[in-house]
């Protein structure tokens, strides 16, 4: 039987290696993943949304119109209690630029710099969204707790993950194995809810 293709909807490469690690481990057989890259470009919408579910389905409804493929897509953010919950999905763009992990994470610590210790937690929140072309579209999220560290540490990861410690670590995200990260991550747990749909996919 001919694989089932399913587009995983994403241009940040470092997310996107990340989104097709844990599919991949996830090991759904008989799903052959496509990137953004193998397929006609297609407009994208802007992220608007005011909530990662709603970035999210429009992301992988906009891939699964444009294509006729399957498509799955993840919003996600950092939500700082200390700063109300932002950036949340203002994230990729906190320092204006949208992409620029190192101003972004430089605004973050500045913004932070006189919150104490005990008030610097902090949550990633990935909302990872599946849309089947004439067929249906689902949500699920998934949270990661930690706190923001003072100064940035780890080369692994992307984004913020320099100045995220997890509950329960004392390195950061960065410093973890790419393993030890999608086991414990909000991509990680909210890929790990759209399995059951995405093997129904495959069969
Ligand atoms: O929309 P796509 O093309 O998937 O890529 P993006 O980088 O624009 O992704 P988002 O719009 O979902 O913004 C998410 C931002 O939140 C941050 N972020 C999300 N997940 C993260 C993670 O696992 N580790 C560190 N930072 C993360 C990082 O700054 C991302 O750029
Ligand atoms: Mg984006």
């Amino acid at each position: 039987m001919a694989e089932t293709r399913l587009l995983v909807a994403s241009r940040n490469a470092k997310k996107l290696r990340e989104l097709r690690r844990v599919l991949d481990t996830a090991g759904i057989s008989g799903i052959e993943l496509v990137g953004l890259n193998e397929v006609p470009e297609f407009p994208e919408a802007p992220e608007t949304g005011a909530t990662f579910e709603e970035n999210a389905l429009a992301k992988a409804r906009d891939g699964a119109a444009a294509t006729g493929l399957p498509c799955v897509a993840d919003d996600s953010g950092l939500e700082v209690d200390a700063l109300n919950g932002m950036p949340g999905v203002l994230s990729a763009r906190w320092s204006g630029v949208h992409g620029q992990d190192d101003a972004n994470t430089a605004l973050l610590l500045a913004q932070l710099g006189d919150v104490p210790d005990e008030r610097r937690g902090a949550g990633f929140v990935s909302a990872c969204a599946l849309a089947i072309p004439g067929g249906t579209e689902s949500v699920v999220r998934g949270e990661w707790r930690g706190s923001v560290a003072r100064s940035p540490l780890g080369e692994n990861g992307f984004g913020y993950d320099p100045v995220f410690v997890p509950e329960g670590e004392r390195r950061s995200a960065a410093e973890l194995s790419p393993e030890e990260k999608d086991a414990a991550s909000h991509r990680g747990r909210a890929l790990g809810l759209l399995i059951p749909a995405l093997r129904a996919l495959s069969s």
